[in-house]
Formats: C-alpha cells, structure tokens, sequence
C-alpha cells in the first residue's frame, strides 16, 4: 500500500498529470470538462502568466503592487492575515488590512510584513480607509470580515469608492455575504471577481433567481450568474474551479489535495488580488500597443493564476504534511508552486 502511495505522489511529480485524489465529478467526464475550453491547461497557463512582470533591479518599492485587505475582526484573524501574505508571498511590494481594533495587535504578531489599520469599527472608518485608497492597486474584501452591519456598511463605502477608481476588486468570504444582501454593489463592474464555494455560489444565485443552482449544470448556472451580475468575474470553487464573466468559461482541476482545511480560499483571494493587478496592467498595455483584444479578459486570467498557484500549493503542502495539512503549510509552499508553475 505504501509503495502503491508512493509511486501516485513520484508519478504527479512528473507533471503534468491528473488529479491524485479524484473525487465524484462534477462533469460526467474529463473529455466533457475539456470541451469547455478550446486550450489545453498547458497553453492556458502560458497565456495567463504572460501577465506575470519580470522582476527588475530599476523597479522601486510598489511597483509590483499594493493590495489592501477590507477584513478581520473579533472572531477571524486569521483569514485577512492568510489573505494578505499570500497577496506579498506571491509578489506585491506592500500589503494592508483594515480590520477592527481588537484584531489589529493579533494580525500584527502573525507577521511584521503587513501593514495593519484597526479602523474597520472607528467611527471615522471610511474616511480612514479612503485617506489610503490613492495608493492601492486592488482590493480583497471579505475574507474574516464578519458580518456586523455597520462594518458591512463600512465595506459597502470602500467598494463604492473603489469602482470610482477602476480598481481589481476580489470579493469573497463575508463580502459575498453582503453581495448577496445588496447585487446591485457590484452588478455592472467587470473588475469584480466573486470567489464563492459551493454555498456561497449557491445562495448568492438563489438571490438572483430565486432558485437553487441545479448542480447537474454548474457551467450553464455560472454564467447565468455572471451575464445577471453584468459580467463580473466569478470563479465556482470546488473539484474544479470554473471560472467564466458570462461570455468564456475556463476550468481548472489539476491537483489540490483531498484536505479542506479553512483558509484555502483566503490564500487564493489574496493571490488573486495580486494577480488582478498584473493582469489589468498587462492589459493596459496591450491596448497601448494596439494589438487586437485578448481571447481571455483580464479577470478571467488573473482568476486562472490564482486557482493554479493554490492548487499546486495544496497538492505540495499534503505531499509533506498529509492530513496534518494546514493553510500556514500551503503558504509555505507558494513560492515553490510559483516557480514550478509560471517560471
Ligand atoms: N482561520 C480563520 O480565521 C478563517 C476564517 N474564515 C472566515 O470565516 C468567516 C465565515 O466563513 P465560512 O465560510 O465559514 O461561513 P459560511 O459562508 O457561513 O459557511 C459556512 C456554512 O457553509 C457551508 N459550507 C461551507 N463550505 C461549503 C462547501 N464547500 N460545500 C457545501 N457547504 C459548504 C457549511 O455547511 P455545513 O458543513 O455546516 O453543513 C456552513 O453551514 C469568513 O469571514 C471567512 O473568511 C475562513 O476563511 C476560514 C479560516
Ligand atoms: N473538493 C475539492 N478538491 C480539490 N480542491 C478543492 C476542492 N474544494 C475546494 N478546493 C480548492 O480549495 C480552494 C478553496 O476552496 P474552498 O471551497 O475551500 O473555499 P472556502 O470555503 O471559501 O475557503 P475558506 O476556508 O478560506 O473560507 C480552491 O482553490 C479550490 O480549488
């Protein structure tokens, strides 16, 4: 048994490979998961690293980007914090959270990287928040935001404000919450990229149509939500992520880990508010330089990236820890999962 185990994780080494731990499908088959996209994983993957900028010695501190965390209060400190350094691990210069008073000096001793505001529940808050908003590049709402009312209310202001400034916004955790509560937030703004799990996914399109999702359908359901949404980004969480803004569909299902562990997602929103930045920047530039419209919207590539560096950091961190996997060992391995992947 051993060796038969050992030869499943020497064989996923060579790469790339299927899943190790193959769960029921969502699709009756890989060939019908595949047929959803006209590139292979292999030519996805060149494509959305294409974004990724090279690092250069003239570059000065914030160029590679400056993401801030609207999250963490009383109960949840630990999901703004696996957010916000996976956002630095996989290469921003500079990462902030805005979170409660009392969770400001907890998130700080996991880590003198971040830079941490207690301002979520100040009277001033949103002014403390949009004081700082010039500098950001993007913003990662939701992850340990709770769900206080004034705090969402607090949240709602920062989202408002971002979109006047054309800024990446990752939702997800209790910002979904409060999308749920309050479509119109985001409805319309396509640098919005929803992160839901199956739960989320399914009560936010229950909101919207006031049906469950049909789970035999979660291509046709997704992009249902999307186009209603005003083609935002979503990625479906799950076996496989699906990822459409209503018009493509990209999936990714390589690898992971059969743990579940919290915080998974918090790494890849905090990756994917990276990568929503270099992909946004990476299509400015395009455009400078007149070329025809790329196959993929930026949203769709940097969500792409994300859910391929969490993966391979899952699938890396469980070779070594197993069932002792936590997300902190998933951090861990971000820098291995980027080189092997995007190098
Ligand atoms: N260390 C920390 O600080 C961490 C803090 N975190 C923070 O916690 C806050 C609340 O987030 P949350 O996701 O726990 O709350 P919520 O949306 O009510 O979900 C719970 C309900 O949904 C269900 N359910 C969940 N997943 C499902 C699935 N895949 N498929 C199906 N069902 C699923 C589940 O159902 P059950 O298993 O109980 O039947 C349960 O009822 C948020 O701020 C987040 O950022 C986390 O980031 C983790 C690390
Ligand atoms: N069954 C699965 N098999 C493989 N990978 C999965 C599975 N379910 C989720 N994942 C991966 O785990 C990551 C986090 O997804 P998950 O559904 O756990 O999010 P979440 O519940 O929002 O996380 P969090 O605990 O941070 O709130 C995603 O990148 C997804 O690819």
């Amino acid at each position: 048994m051993l060796s038969l185990v050992a030869a499943v994780f020497a064989n996923s080494m060579k790469r790339p490979a299927i899943p190790s731990f193959p769960a029921k499908d969502l699709f009756n088959s890989i060939e019908q998961m595949r047929k959803m996209t006209t590139l292979n994983a292999g030519q996805l993957l060149e494509m959305a690293k294409s974004v990724i900028p090279p690092l250069q010695y003239n570059k000065h501190k914030g160029q590679a980007g400056r993401v801030a965390v609207i999250g963490g209060c009383k109960e949840y400190t630990g999901a703004p914090y696996f957010a916000a350094i996976s956002a630095l691990k996989a290469g921003a210069d500079l990462s902030h959270v805005f979170c409660t008073d009392e969770a400001a000096p907890v998130i700080k001793s996991y880590s003198p990287e971040l830079i941490v505001h207690p301002v979520l529940d100040s009277d001033h808050s949103v002014e403390e928040i949009l004081q700082w908003m010039p500098r950001f590049h993007s913003l990662i709402v939701g992850p340990g935001l709770g769900r206080e009312e004034h705090i969402l209310k607090t949240a709602s202001a920062v989202i408002e404000q971002a979109k006047e400034n054309k800024l990446p916004i990752v939702i997800d955790a209790d910002g979904l919450f409060l999308v749920t509560q309050n479509p119109a937030l985001i409805k319309g703004y396509t640098n919005a990229i929803l992160t839901p799990n199956v739960a989320e996914f399914g009560r936010l399109y229950k909101k919207i149509f006031n049906k469950d999702p049909d789970p035999e359908e979660p291509v046709v359901t997704l992009k249902q939500l999307c186009r209603e949404l005003g083609h935002v980004t979503i990625v479906h969480k799950g076996i496989h992520d699906i990822i459409s803004n209503g018009d493509k569909v990209l999936t990714y299902s390589m690898h992971g880990s059969p743990r579940r562990c919290g915080g998974q997602g918090d790494l890849l929103s905090g990756s994917m508010g990276l990568f929503a930045v270099w992909a946004k920047w990476a299509q400015e530039e395009n455009t400078k330089e007149g070329n025809s419209p790329p196959t993929y919207q930026h949203g769709m590539k940097a969500a792409y990236l994300a859910c391929a560096l969490t993966r391979e950091c899952s699938r890396r961190a469980f070779e070594i820890n197993g069932r002792s996997m936590t997300t902190t060992d998933m951090i861990v391995q971000i820098h291995s999962a980027f080189e092997y992947l995007f190098s």
